[in-house]
Parts: structure tokens; C-alpha cells; sequence
């Protein structure tokens, strides 16, 4: 397994990134083209920019999620530098390697929510990432583990026994954060979590963030444009526009000093 060549480096890395989708055995354009940041342990870095930028294609790519099946689904081909999570690198690792390196990452996708398999109970579908890792759980250990996230997103016991489609959009969202933590992830990838849903949601998914920070190895990327979130978690900000990154730094210095037109629009927009 190829590791990053710093050794102790940060838990997220991103080095000359470039990537392409691959659509009925044809390589689109550049999705995204020679990104390059990092995530220290103890960081959150916010990443916006306009739609079709490439922001879902970073997130997809750092949670190890290349290829997605079925309705919805993707391929996407790292066709230029590499990213390290955790120091592994994720343009050479074999599929079963990145299984495994994604039991340490929590990934929210932006359909997180609808993608939660409606056959399952909120108690099934809390537990099945952990028997995923170890057959032989004990399964009372895994319960006690699913009722600990349940609680971390603000869920009432009464939800465990029932189906997704039983709870409302807002409460689907949390059991979709509550299953992305179920085995202590150190590495948070959240696509628009607070996005389009009940305002509370808002306060969960920042509760669960300072906890996770409490692990010294944790890092998050969190795509959203809600910068009130950003300030409280005292979040770095990448702006992503056409597939680079226009704009890197801490929230102000980022928006006040801005280095590309669309990052003055988008400080416009966003009252920065
Ligand atoms: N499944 C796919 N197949 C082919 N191309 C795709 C696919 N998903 C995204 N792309 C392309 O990749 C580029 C980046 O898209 P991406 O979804 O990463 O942007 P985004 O910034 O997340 O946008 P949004 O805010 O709308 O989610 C766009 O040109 C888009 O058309």
C-alpha cells in the first residue's frame, strides 16, 4: 500500500489533484484540475463554490467512493496527482484496501439521507457498518454502540424500530450522520449536511463535529455555504470554481483579500 510520503502527515492531503468521469466508457472533461491542500489534525476546511464546480467530486473522492452503482451512480478517474487519507493513497489502493481505510472515514454524501436502504430498521441499518467491519461483533456491544450515536444526533430511542420512510427528512438526515459514525471515524467528508433540511439539524451536525474533535487525529471537509456553521467551527475555507481552487485560507482574509473574481461574487452573495 502506498503511503504519503511525509510519514506523519495531516489526516487529509491533496496533492496536484485531477479528475474525469467516466460516462458509457467515455472520459469526460476535467471535473476537477490540480487541487492541492491539506487538512491538519484538529482542522475543519469549508469548501463552497457554484454548482458543477467540483466540490461533490472531492468529497466522493476523499471518502474512498470512486465508483457508485445503480440509479445515481458515477466512475470517477484520478487521472493526475493523488489524495491521502489517513497517509494512504487513494489513486492506487485495491478496492478491499478501501473498504477498509473508509471504516475510519464518516462520509454524509448529499443524498445520504435517501440513499438509507428502506427494508432496514433505523437499529439494522445503525449496525450493519459494523458487522461489515467484524462479523463476530458482540451483538449487544454493537446495540449499545448504535444507541450512543443514536443519542450524538438528538434521536429518541422510539426511532430505533422503525423504517426510514416511517421518519421525516429531517430525521433521516440524523440517522445518516448517526450511521456515518458509528465506528469512530477520525475523518469527517460532509456534503451539504445542513442543507435544505430543518434548522436543528444545523445544531447537531456542529455538536457532533466538536465531539469528533476531540480525537486529536480528526480532520473534516465540510461542503457548505452556510458560513454562520464555518465561523463556529473556526473552519478554513477552500473556494472551489471550474475545478481548481480559487481561493484558500481563513474565512475573512479569504473574502476581504479576494484573488479571483467569482470569490468577490460569491462574498457578495454570501454577505461575507
Ligand atoms: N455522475 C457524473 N457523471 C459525469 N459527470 C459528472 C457526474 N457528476 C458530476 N459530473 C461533472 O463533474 C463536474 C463537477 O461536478 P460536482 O458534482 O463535483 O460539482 P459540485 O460543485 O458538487 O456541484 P453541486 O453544488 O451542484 O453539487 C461537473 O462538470 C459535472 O457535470
Amino acid at each position: 500500500m502506498k503511503t504519503h510520503p511525509a510519514g506523519e502527515a495531516s489526516p487529509i492531503v491533496v496533492q496536484d489533484l485531477s479528475a474525469q468521469y467516466r460516462t458509457k466508457g467515455r472520459v469526460s472533461g476535467y471535473a476537477l484540475r490540480g487541487v492541492s491542500f491539506e487538512v491538519r489534525a484538529g482542522e475543519v476546511l469549508g469548501v463552497l463554490g457554484e454548482s458543477g464546480g467540483g466540490k461533490s467530486t472531492l468529497a466522493r473522492i476523499l471518502a474512498g467512493e470512486l465508483v457508485r452503482k445503480g440509479a445515481g451512480g458515477y466512475d470517477i478517474r484520478i487521472s493526475g496527482g493523488d489524495a491521502f487519507v489517513n497517509g494512504v493513497a487513494l489513486r492506487t489502493i485495491s478496492q478491499a484496501k478501501r473498504n477498509r481505510l473508509t471504516f475510519h472515514t464518516a462520509y454524509l454524501a448529499q443524498d445520504a439521507n435517501d440513499r438509507l436502504e428502506r427494508s432496514s430498521t433505523v437499529a439494522e441499518l445503525l449496525q450493519q457498518p459494523i458487522f461489515a467491519r467484524d462479523k463476530r461483533f458482540d451483538p449487544q456491544a454493537a446495540q449499545n454502540r448504535a444507541l450512543t450515536v443514536l443519542d450524538a444526533v438528538s434521536l429518541p430511542l422510539a426511532v430505533m424500530e422503525k423504517y426510514p420512510y416511517e421518519l421525516s427528512d429531517g430525521q433521516r438526515q440524523r440517522v445518516a450522520l448517526a450511521r456515518a459514525l458509528v465506528l469512530g471515524p477520525n475523518v469527517l467528508i460532509a456534503d451539504e449536511p445542513t442543507a435544505g433540511i430543518d434548522v436543528t439539524v444545523r445544531d447537531t451536525v456542529l455538536r457532533v463535529i466538536t465531539q469528533l474533535r476531540q480525537d486529536p487525529r480528526f480532520a473534516g471537509l465540510v461542503i457548505t455555504h452556510d458560513l454562520a456553521v464555518l465561523r463556529q467551527l473556526g473552519a478554513k475555507v477552500a473556494i472551489v470554481h471550474d475545478g481548481v481552487i480559487v481561493g484558500y485560507g481563513e474565512i475573512d482574509d479569504v473574502f476581504r483579500n479576494p484573488d479571483h473574481p467569482y470569490v468577490s461574487r460569491l462574498a457578495k452573495a454570501l454577505g461575507a
